[in-house]
């Protein structure tokens, strides 16, 4: 009920307290606060509450991104060390061949976007967690899905239970729930080992690729922390990498059907850079001629949201803010569907108008944008993604047409299925768009 009237609670203010169980969370309805709360006062707002479920049995407490501040810190150093700096130039080379087998589906199997959306967007973070792409669907990619799935069902606000932390102290034969948990807890361990064991084996034996987990495998320091587990901290990786990248690329596809004079916008500018006549695809040295393209990509996250609910930011010390007195341990939540239609930030919020962030920020993802988080916990693959999505969505604009085959409730489209989401089928733009994809796949050995 809470993740979907959230929007509702934005009718009191800027900001709404509510408790539910013995937790005090306040919702931030609006961009001005958030960036106060998340970014202005990120020193005393980056703690996190106690889940003694989610956290404590279905994550065996190694999951980084629920971590209280004191564990998550080094975890989070780390993944920024790998995730950042040169190792971007790295994962861009995996984007741009993964780019052009999206583009090579899409040519192939038109009926099939959605799938190709998937695929990418699995095989950018496989690439970059194992420096290798991922084995087909088996059994032990299966049971990775499955350990995301209960952890999505069980995030908060989901599972009451996490409502109130101070069960967690009941001696344990009271906790009749415990055992479930901890069994879930046990099969997520087992599946993560699965997949992460031969890979384990690999770098152990010298014959793995570079890689996030290669480099976290030889970080002795890293490893001499009890706190890091590689495999976890490398699986999470994987869970957080790749069904945003799916469902953003999605939305995209939503906004081409539906929305064309703006897609047509886009698209101009792109053939401005690459040629209106097919000459060539954009690559990564173009994005600053785009700024456009590149504005259309935020108001996407914007304009239908993926997220309704993250985790909530905990304060560590009492907080005075304009009259209010917050004591520690208030958890702050973002209320993104108020946040992405707040009228104070956004004139005519419903509507979609990518010139809105036309800014000077429009390449960052974070910048007036909450989808990402903010503060100190924001997403720490915020640069990956933005690359992710810049590349694919330029490309192809340039290259297809989106048309919906029926009419279709786009306010209702099936977002976290594996299925088609919405009834769409791609076009090639023109007989001379399909040659330069040939072209293009002429010249690269391996597109399966
Ligand atoms: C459009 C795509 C994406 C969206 C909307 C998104 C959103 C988020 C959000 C909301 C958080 C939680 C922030 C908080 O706690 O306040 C997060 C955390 C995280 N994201 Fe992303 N993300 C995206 C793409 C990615 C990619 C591509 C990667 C990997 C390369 C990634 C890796 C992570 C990790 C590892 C965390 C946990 C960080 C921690 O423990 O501190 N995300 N993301």
């Amino acid at each position: 009920m809470l993740k979907h009237q959230s929007h509702h609670f934005a009718t009191y203010g800027e900001m709404t307290t509510i408790h539910v169980g013995s937790k005090l969370w306040v919702l931030l309805n609006s961009n001005r606060v958030a960036e106060e709360i998340y970014n202005k006062r990120g020193k005393i707002t980056n703690g996190r509450p106690s889940y003694p479920i989610l956290g404590d049995l279905i994550s065996q407490n190694r999951r980084s991104i629920l971590l209280p501040q004191e564990k998550w810190s080094q975890q989070r150093r780390l993944m920024h060390q790998l995730l950042g700096g040169t190792a971007l130039v790295t994962y861009q080379e995996y984007q741009n061949e993964e780019s052009l087998r999206l583009l090579a589906s899409y040519s192939k199997d038109p009926a099939g976007w959605y799938r190709h959306h998937l695929h990418y967007s699995s095989a950018v973070i496989h690439r970059i967690a194992f420096g290798e792409r991922p084995r087909e669907f088996d059994e032990n990619l299966q049971g990775v899905a499955k350990a995301q799935e209960i952890f999505l069902l069980n995030a908060p606000p989901y599972n009451l239970l996490d409502s109130f932390p101070e069960l967690a102290k009941l001696p344990k034969w009271l906790q009749f729930w415990r055992k479930r948990y901890q069994a879930l807890g046990k099969k997520t361990d087992d599946w993560y080992g699965r997949y992460w064991d031969p890979i384990h084996h690999a770098i152990k034996s010298e014959t793995a690729p570079d890689s996030f987990a290669q480099r976290l495998i030889s970080d002795k320091t890293a490893l001499e922390n009890k706190n890091i587990d590689p495999k976890w901290l490398s699986m999470v990786l994987v869970e957080a990498g790749s069904d945003t990248t799916r469902l953003t690329l999605n939305i995209f596809a939503l906004a081409a059907s539906l929305h064309r004079d703006k897609y047509l916008e886009a698209r101009a500018e792109i053939d401005a850079v690459c040629g209106n006549n097919a000459e060539r695809l954009s690559t990564f040295a173009d994005e600053v001629k785009m700024p456009y393209t590149l504005a259309f990509i935020k108001e996407l996250l914007r304009w239908r949201p993926i997220f309704t609910w993250t985790p909530e930011h905990t304060l560590t010390e009492d907080l005075k803010f304009e009259g209010y007195s917050f004591p520690k341990g208030t958890h702050f939540v973002l209320n993104h569907a108020a946040l992405c239609k707040d009228i104070s930030a956004f004139d005519d919020a419903n509507a979609f108008k990518p010139e809105r962030w036309l800014d000077g920020h429009q390449s960052d993802l974070t910048h007036g944008l909450w989808q990402l988080g903010g503060g100190r916990r924001v997403c720490v693959g915020y640069r990956v993604a933005q690359k992710s999505l810049f590349i694919n969505m330029s490309r192809l604009i340039y290259c297809f047409d989106y048309e919906a085959r029926e009419a279709f409730d786009s306010s209702d489209i099936k977002h976290f299925e594996l299925d088609e989401p919405f009834p769409i089928t791609p076009k090639i733009r023109s007989l001379a768009h399909a040659k330069l994809l040939e072209r293009v796949f002429e010249n690269l050995s391996d597109l399966n």
